[in-house]
């Protein structure tokens, strides 16, 4: 008997999913039921000469370090090297609206009633949704079914604002900071709690982006994963960077960030050890970061997600630079990242052309 059409998934064509690796996307199997209707974008890090291993009947296109020199040129500079935050180059060529990141070593996890939770079906709800920054409602997302505004909500703030940032979570390996997994190696986050938050207009947060799904149009210029890996003297605060960000730059332009479901499952402890390496000096510089971003504030002619980002880079420099060099770099990687994202957006052409893409041409 012939099978029934499989239903279109929501904004199968409005939506990129993006997933930077170092190693075969075996993990995609567990995912095709969700995934395999949607485009993928493959940052390949490491060495360009390795093949990467993609299972068959998954529409992509995949961008080696070759790749990103040869669309970039020197702008490829501030793209990272041996980092997961080189991610990012896959926001920038993307062409669609949304984007879903997700790492390698995330599975599909399990509600508590053991149904496979659809990341990115609840991703995709959060980004359609709004949200409630200016007020905060004590019954989580007041837009979920069976749920609402509670008596005292503002009328006049009910139709909440755009959703720019959809943050999920992780059972199994929570995202814990070097420290922390050293001193707890055999935690696992076994709690499901079933809520969407808004965060709180004026409130920072750590933004993982392991599982993350944002609105490429409200904020991709902002969503840069900043200077991290081969030649920097930190990691893992890629994410960390992008998420301060693009949470004053949202406050500034009132669009607002969720945080809750849906969780994947994380499998892959990375080592604590290598991860103290990469965090050491973040875990002190972040006691100056985090007030400098508290405090930082954008011109109210700042009407466009790059003037606010330039805007930032420039406060970066002048208050961050007295840490250390290594912000001078930072913030100068900030502008050369919005130089890049507007020539490649502003002329949308054959220039991104991915490994995959070059290699069927030189077949023909
Ligand atoms: O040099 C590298 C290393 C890894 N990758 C790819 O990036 C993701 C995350 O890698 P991994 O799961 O090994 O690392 P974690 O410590 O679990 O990742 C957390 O730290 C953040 C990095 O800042 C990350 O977002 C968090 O999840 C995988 O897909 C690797 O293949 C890479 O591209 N380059
Ligand atoms: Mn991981």
């Amino acid at each position: 008997m012939a099978s029934l059409p499989k239903p279109t998934p929501l904004l199968k064509d409005e939506l990129d999913i993006v997933i930077p690796t170092i190693r075969n996307l075996d993990f995609l199997e567990m995912w095709r039921p969700f995934f395999e209707q949607y485009h993928l974008i493959i940052v390949q890090d490491g060495d360009p000469s390795k093949v990467i291993k993609v299972p068959e009947g998954f529409d992509y296109e995949l961008y080696n370090r070759n790749d990103i020199n040869r669309i970039l040129g020197p702008k490829a500079s501030c793209i990272s090297f041996k980092d997961s935050a080189c991610r990012c180059f896959g926001y920038m060529v993307s062409k669609k609206k949304y984007i879903y990141t997700i790492d390698d070593d995330c599975f599909v996890a399990k509600d508590p009633t053991g149904h496979e939770i659809n990341a990115l079906e609840q991703h995709i709800k959060n980004l359609l949704s709004p949200s409630t920054p200016f007020f905060f409602n004590t019954l989580y997302d007041p837009y979920r079914e069976g749920t609402d505004f509670v008596r005292g909500y503002p009328f006049s703030l009910r139709e909440g604002v755009p959703t720019a940032v959809s943050h999920g979570l992780w059972l199994n390996i929570p995202d814990y900071d070097a420290p922390t997994q050293l001193v707890k190696p055999h935690e696992r986050n076994t709690r499901f709690v079933d809520a969407v938050l808004t965060i709180p207009k004026g409130s920072l947060f750590p933004m993982c982006g392991m599982n993350l799904a944002f609105n490429r149009e409200l904020i991709g210029p902002a969503m840069y994963f900043g200077l991290m890996g081969d030649g920097q003297p930190i990691g893992r605060y890629d994410d960390m960077w992008a998420g301060w960000c693009i949470k004053v730059i949202c406050d500034h332009l009132g669009y607002g960030v969720k945080t809750g479901l849906p969780y994947i499952w994380h499998s892959k402890a990375s080592n604590p050890f290598v991860n103290l390496k990469k965090e050491y000096k973040g875990i002190f510089w972040q006691e100056e970061i985090i007030p400098f971003f508290q405090a930082a504030t954008l011109s109210k002619d700042c009407t466009s997600v790059q003037k606010c980002y330039i805007e930032l880079s420039k406060q970066v420099k002048e208050k961050l630079g007295t840490i250390d060099p290594y912000f001078i770099k930072l913030a100068d990687a900030m502008v050369t990242w919005v130089e890049a994202w507007d020539e490649i957006n502003n002329n949308k052409s054959e220039e991104t052309t991915s490994t995959k893409a070059s290699e069927v041409a030189a077949t023909k």
